[in-house]
């Protein structure tokens, strides 16, 4: 029986620690090779999504080193879709390579530009949230308050200061109807890159808004749309664990919604990082009973073999 899955890839399979072009078109390569396992699988129907955190907030700072008049820095909305582009672009450079590497059928590869939808009165406009860009230690981050007083700052998993600006919760993926038929195992798709273009719903149709979306939360809202059998969201660890990084740390396998939510209670996963990973998995089981697993690109042929990973079901 074929599956279909969608599969969140994490900032790990784009980004090392060179943010060159030609370092995350590398990192890519190894990540689409990684992914070969999934390709190879007939029975397998995958539609990729990705985050951009990093890219879309470099982008801003290099729009606004150029802004003038006559070449205007361009807003998020824009710059969300562009970096669809600039990832999109290098998926495909990757996946192309991977499939001729692996001397497998050259089937075709694409990238869709995605709208997600967003409630205009979703809280998280008045509060940012969404780390985009580069780290900041203490005197870079004095600089960067001096040039952009109006922005906000956050410190980030004890790595440095980031720019954080809202992330409000999709409602809806603009393009989820027709991007359904072209889901199949031999067409490779990507959908919903860094978490989709925010746009709110008006009269006219529809306008950006100044937000980055949680790639996890709209991978979790394509999932549902495009009536997923799984979630995957992929990231830097095998499975998620309890007391992590403790003496007495714990990996979690198959857990159910009523343990998770009690594991939220007490604080186990941390904001930011891998709590939104955990609602985001959550998200899709409550509303397809569905399962979802989140686990690392390094572990996915364990993942095909033996269901390894955390797997959370209803
Ligand atoms: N309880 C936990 N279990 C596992 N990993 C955790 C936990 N709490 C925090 N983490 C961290 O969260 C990271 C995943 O979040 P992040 O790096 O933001 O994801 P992404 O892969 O989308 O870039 C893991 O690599 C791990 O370091
Ligand atoms: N949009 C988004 O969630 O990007 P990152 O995963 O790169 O932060």
């Amino acid at each position: 029986m074929v599956r279909r899955m969608v599969v969140a890839l994490g900032g790990n399979a784009i980004l090392t620690d060179d943010p060159t072009a030609k370092a995350q078109e590398k990192a890519l390569e190894t990540t689409a090779e990684q992914l070969i396992p999934l390709i190879r699988n007939n029975d397998v129907e995958m539609v990729v999504t990705h985050g951009n955190g990093p890219q879309v907030g470099n982008l801003l700072l290099q729009q606004l080193a150029a802004d003038s008049p006559k070449n205007p820095a361009m807003p998020i909305d824009t710059a969300v879709a562009m970096t669809q582009g600039q990832i999109g672009f290098w998926m495909g450079q990757a996946f192309t390579r991977a499939l001729i590497k692996n001397k497998m059928e050259r089937v075709p590869v694409i990238s869709v530009v995605t709208r997600t939808v967003v409630d205009k009165d979703d809280s998280a406009f008045e509060k940012p949230t969404k780390p985009i860009g580069p780290f900041y230690d203490e005197k870079g981050l004095a600089e960067m308050k001096a040039q952009y007083p109006d922005w906000t700052f956050v410190e980030d998993s004890g790595r440095g200061y980031r720019r954080v600006v809202p992330s409000p919760k999709p409602t809806r993926i603009v393009e989820a109807e027709a991007i359904k038929p072209l889901i199949s195992s031999s067409v490779l798709v990507t959908v919903s890159g860094g978490g989709g273009i925010p746009v709110i719903e008006t009269q006219e149709g529809y306008e950006g808004v100044e937000a980055v979306i949680d790639k996890d939360f709209s991978a979790a809202k394509v999932a549902e749309l495009v009536e997923a059998d799984n979630l995957l969201i992929l990231t830097a660890v095998d499975n998620v664990f309890v007391n992590f990084n403790k003496p007495n740390q714990k990996k979690l396998e198959t857990v159910t919604m009523a343990e998770m939510k009690a594991y939220i209670k007490e604080g186990q996963f941390a904001a930011g990082s891998m709590l939104p990973k955990v609602e985001a998995a959550m998200e899709f089981v409550t509303r397809t009973g569905r399962p979802a697993t989140i686990t690392s690109l390094e572990n996915l042929e364990d993942f095909l073999n033996n269901d390894s990973g955390t797997k959370i079901i209803p």
